[in-house]
């Protein structure tokens, strides 16, 4: 046995599943997890010292790779003064400015612990302030696990094939409305006949949690359009996206204005952090100010703020997210380039710092029932190879992959070539 295999056995005994979240037990692929002793740049290294090139970076915060000095420099700094007063700090200060200096549409924003805090907290926000309980996600999309959320949902959900959870009471279920992604006739149907008793429209601004499918042309903006007839809010969930996709996030990318706005990953710089912030207007209902109740034991943490800031400071710096985008777009087009070399069908999807891959006829891939009709063993015989060779992507083919900045262009072309080797396997089988 490995002693990830060892390990996985013994955590089992102790921990549901062995895992502590439910995509990381490679129920989505097969086989044997990878227990992860340390990572440095763009490397992860496993328990029985097998080193992998790493394209999760915790899916998603670790844009500047692992280890990165100035964040652990400011982690130490920051610890060395207290972990947690449960009162606050100046750089929570500094945080929430630096966050509505580079967002436009952030007015003010309350520091939460995690993603999953963020988007509840953003609908019940909406919910106070419109005086509305419904509210509508799109299928596929993965916003956490708040109850109200957890319905036709996409990453561990759709990776397990159960997309709305049991626990939930139908009586909460039957708030959330589900339409079809890159689809506004959907949206619009629902809006004709619900539009007055809805609150928010959620959603992620680029779908990463149904393997990656960015906005076609005109999906955002019909949304904005269809929020602004209807008195509806508009949360963009830029958990994964934001300061990834780019400085401005993915609302920015695309131009396209929310009144709410949620983050994580990125801004903890792979601490426990989330966030959602918007329109001044709407933040005013938050408690202490309005009596919309939100609160955190956790919330603005200085060690994580710390974290947080000193990433979004080597993101301000020039020419950060021109680089990061080259990378992606080199990897995609590599993995595209090999699989057409050997006749194996592959579609490939790219913005920002995010990917994905899909084994399909089709052209592009813009819907979720398109991700679902995606060859499953293809994939899983191409994780396991690239897997193998020492490339570590995500074990699901319902996740998005993420670069770094540590990601070189050596690692690139390492990464490019083992997929060449694998492919070619494949294709040798059939
Ligand atoms: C778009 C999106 N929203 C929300 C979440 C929830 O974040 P967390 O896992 O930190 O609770 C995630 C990831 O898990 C996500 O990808
Ligand atoms: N898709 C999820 C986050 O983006 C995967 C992380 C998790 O749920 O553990």
């Amino acid at each position: 046995m490995t002693r990830s295999q060892e390990l996985f056995e013994q955590a089992k005994n102790t921990i549901p599943g062995g895992v502590n979240s439910p995509v990381r037990a490679f129920n989505g692929v097969g086989g044997t997890p990878r227990f992860i002793q340390k990572a440095d740049g763009a490397y992860i290294t496993d328990a029985d010292g097998q080193q992998y090139i790493d394209y999760v970076g915790s899916w998603g915060p670790m844009i500047l790779g692992h280890n990165h000095p100035s964040i652990l420099d400011a982690v130490v700094k920051t610890a060395a003064n207290g972990l947690s007063f449960g009162a606050p700090t100046e750089l929570e200060v500094e945080m929430a400015e630096k966050v509505c200096n580079w967002l436009p549409a952030v007015e003010q924003v309350r520091m939460v612990s995690s993603g999953t805090e963020a988007t509840m907290s953003a609908i019940r926000l909406a919910r106070g302030y419109t005086k509305r309980d419904k509210i509508l996600k799109f299928e596929g999309c993965y916003h956490g696990h708040a109850d109200c959320l957890l319905v036709k949902a996409g990453s561990g959900l759709l990776t397990f094939g159960q997309p709305n959870s049991p626990g939930i009471p139908e009586d909460f279920a039957k708030h959330t409305l589900t339409a079809v992604y890159n689809d506004l006739d959907s949206v619009k149907a629902i809006f004709d006949e619900l539009g007055s008793e809805i609150a928010c429209i959620i959603l992620e601004p680029v779908a990463g949690n149904m393997n990656c499918i960015p906005p076609v042309e005109g999906f955002l903006e019909g949304l904005r359009e269809i929020c602004d007839q209807n008195g509806t809010v508009l949360i963009i969930d830029e958990v994964m996206t934001g300061f990834r996709v780019a400085k401005g996030c993915a609302h920015g990318y695309y131009g396209v204005t929310p009144d709410l706005v949620t983050l994580g990953k990125v801004i903890g710089g792979g601490m426990p952090v989330g966030a959602f912030g918007g329109k001044k207007e709407i933040m005013a209902h938050i408690s202490p100010v309005g009596g919309v109740y939100q609160a955190g034991t956790l919330s603005g943490n200085p060690v994580a703020m710390a974290a947080g800031l000193a990433q979004l400071a080597e993101l301000e710096k020039d020419g950060v997210y021109e680089s990061l985008s080259a990378k992606t777009e080199q990897v995609a087009k590599g993995f595209k380039a090999a699989a057409d070399k050997h006749g194996i069908p592959m579609s490939i999807n790219y913005v920002g710092g995010m990917f994905g891959f899909f084994f399909t006829e089709l052209e592009t891939v813009t819907r979720f029932d398109q991700v679902t009709e995606c060859c499953m063993d293809t994939f899983k015989a191409f994780y396991h190879g690239m897997l193998e060779a020492g490339v570590y992507l995500a074990p699901s083919a319902f996740e998005a992959s993420f670069l770094s900045l540590a990601h070189s262009d050596e690692d690139i072309a390492r990464t490019i070539e083992t997929a060449d080797k694998v492919l070619a396997e494949i294709a040798a089988k059939r």
